[in-house]
């Protein structure tokens, strides 16, 4: 699915109105008509409902509410902020049918004071500034959504296309926007939405589809994307029919150390359920027999170190695997530094670099321009920070996630709610797949080992990141499913990684 600008939003209105061909008048009812079917749907007539209308299409949109939901038996409320603006001409025209329908809904609201007191069990739909937020909320409008943000314990806040306040494509960090519990939007998700700095502005997002032109959702490129089923479908590559375990790639995984070994056994086992061909693991002698043990389908070679993998430049031949995947409970000793060194000039291959490999680039930063191209960089946010520093809103921190993607020529998957991939030719994939439940120790050890494994049967480093970070929330929204996020762990989101191939795919 593409994540259009806002800019590119109205080009899409536009093209609509243009060549389906449709009125604005009749794209607004469109548009509204799914909000009050969505609230219909969750909430009973016996509600009243609180509407907060600015003088835009997004107030045009709350206007046409009103009288859908009147029409249906709710009682609304419809206050209009009186700012200095122009009223938009679909807004004046939903308006005059408003008042000539309803007068009695209608009121005006020229600060805080005019708000009435709200009955226990109002809902509130915020209408008042959506795509068209042009800047910062002040004066008595910024008093309004405190005031509004204010009711927050005691009523539902539904936020109409954006929470106002919000900007779509910019950081909103220490401005005034509405905190709503849900946010119904037209179409698409706004790059604002997959930020966990607005996590506590949008609420629960739901898209509606209000029948955009398909021919500009078509043939207009985006930087941004989020991995849906379609893609992950295109993807996929079942297996052949003929195959050996040669054709599905040697992995090596080099994880692990003393005190860590957990790490390794959990890339290990998610990497095998992938479905690599064979599996190698690159331990300190205190693993052998913990791996040798808990995955009898992985073979293991031991470094000399009892405690930590210091020589595994001298005692590999990279040559041998398809994939390499390093990092997860590795440790950063000066030695493990140096050997990465050494594999890092001999490898050619794209490989998936995690964890404690990833803390060693941060510390010699020169190694960063030895990866090879197309290699998988799976950092969560402090990692990224320790990689490539810090950045004063997360909007910034995707532009340099991308930047740092486009000079190193690798993938860099950044972890979270919607893990970002950012691709060397400028795309970042979003992932929303997985819970909170992921949230424990070991999840991304998991990851490592489904990346390594789907890199070494042969899959693009590009379309491993993207399935490989779809099947891991996936099996992990499979384990909550039947477990609780409480209670599962690392180890479940590989039990349930068959079962999201089978229902995921
Ligand atoms: N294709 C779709 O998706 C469809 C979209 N539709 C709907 O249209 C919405 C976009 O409507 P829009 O372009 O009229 O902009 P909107 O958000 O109402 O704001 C404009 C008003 O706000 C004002 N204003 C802005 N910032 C301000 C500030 N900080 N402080 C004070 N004022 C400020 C601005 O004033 P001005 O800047 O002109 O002074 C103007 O009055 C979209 O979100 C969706 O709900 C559907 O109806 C149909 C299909
Ligand atoms: N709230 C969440 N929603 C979705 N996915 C999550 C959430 N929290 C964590 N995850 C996923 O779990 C994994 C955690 O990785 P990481 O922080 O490296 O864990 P660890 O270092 O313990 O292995 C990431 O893939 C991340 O996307
Ligand atoms: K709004």
């Amino acid at each position: 699915m593409k994540i259009f600008s806002a800019a590119q939003i109205r080009e899409a209105d536009a093209f609509t109105i243009a060549h389906e061909p449709i009125s604005s008048a009749q794209l607004m009812e469109r548009a509204a008509g799914k909000c009050a079917t969505w609230l219909e749907e969750h909430y009973a007539p016996h509600y009243p409902v609180y509407i907060f209308c600015g003088k835009g299409n997004n107030g045009g949109d709350g206007l046409v509410m009103a009288r859908l939901l009147l029409d249906h038996g709710y009682k609304v409320s419809t206050g209009i902020l009186q700012y200095g603006a122009q009223a938009s001409a679909d807004h004046q025209l939903k308006l005059e049918a408003l008042q000539q329908q309803y007068p009695a809904s209608l009121y005006a609201i020229g600060d805080v004071s005019d708000i009435p007191t709200l009955p226990p069990d109002a809902i509130i739909i915020d209408a008042i500034f959506g795509t068209g937020m042009s800047r910062p909320i002040e004066g008595w409008l910024a008093g309004v959504v405190h005031h509004i943000n204010g009711q927050r314990g005691k009523h539902t806040i539904v936020a109409i296309d954006m929470p106002s306040g919000l900007r779509a494509d910019e950081s909103s960090v220490q401005q005034t926007v509405i905190q709503a519990h849900h946010t119904l939007s037209f179409e698409c998700y706004k790059l604002a939405f997959l930020l966990p700095e607005n996590a506590a502005y949008t609420g629960e997002v739901h898209i509606l589809p209000i029948g955009l032109h398909p021919d500009y959702i078509t043939h207009t490129p985006t930087r941004y994307l989020l991995a849906d089923p379609g893609i992950i479908q295109t993807i996929y590559q079942p297996r052949n029919p003929f195959a050996h375990k040669g054709t599905y790639g040697h992995a090596l995984l080099i994880a692990g150390s003393y005190g860590k070994m957990g790490a390794a056994v959990l890339s290990a086992r998610a990497c095998l359920r992938a479905g690599v061909g064979l599996l190698t693991c690159y331990v300190p002698q205190c693993g052998y027999n913990i791996m040798q043990l808990s995955e009898p389908c992985a073979m293991c070679v031991t470094d000399e170190d009892p405690h930590y993998s210091l020589h595994f430049h001298r005692s590999i031949n990279p040559a041998t695997y398809k994939a390499i995947g390093i990092g997860p409970g590795l440790d950063t000793q000066p030695g493990t530094a140096k050997a990465l060194e050494h594999l890092l000039d001999s490898y050619q291959q794209p490989m998936v670099i995690d964890a404690d490999a990833l803390n060693l680039l941060s510390v010699y930063p020169y190694l960063l321009y030895k990866i090879p191209a197309g290699s998988i960089l799976t950092p969560h946010p402090k990692e990224f920070e320790r990689l490539f520093g810090a950045t004063p809103n997360e909007v910034a921190r995707l532009e340099l996630l991308s930047q740092q993607a486009i000079k190193l020529q690798v993938y860099i998957l950044l972890k979270g709610r919607y893990s970002a991939i950012a691709c060397p030719d400028g795309a970042v994939y979003f992932n929303n797949t997985g819970n909170p439940g992921m949230a424990t120790g070991g999840s991304g050890d998991v990851l490592t080992g489904i990346l390594t494994g789907l890199l070494a049967q042969d899959y693009s480093p590009k379309a491993a990141a993207i399935l490989g970070a779809w099947l891991h929330g996936f099996a992990g929204d499979l384990a909550a499913a039947h477990l609780s996020q409480e209670a599962m762990t690392a180890a479940d989101i590989i039990q349930w990684l068959g079962k999201a191939f089978l229902e995921g795919i």
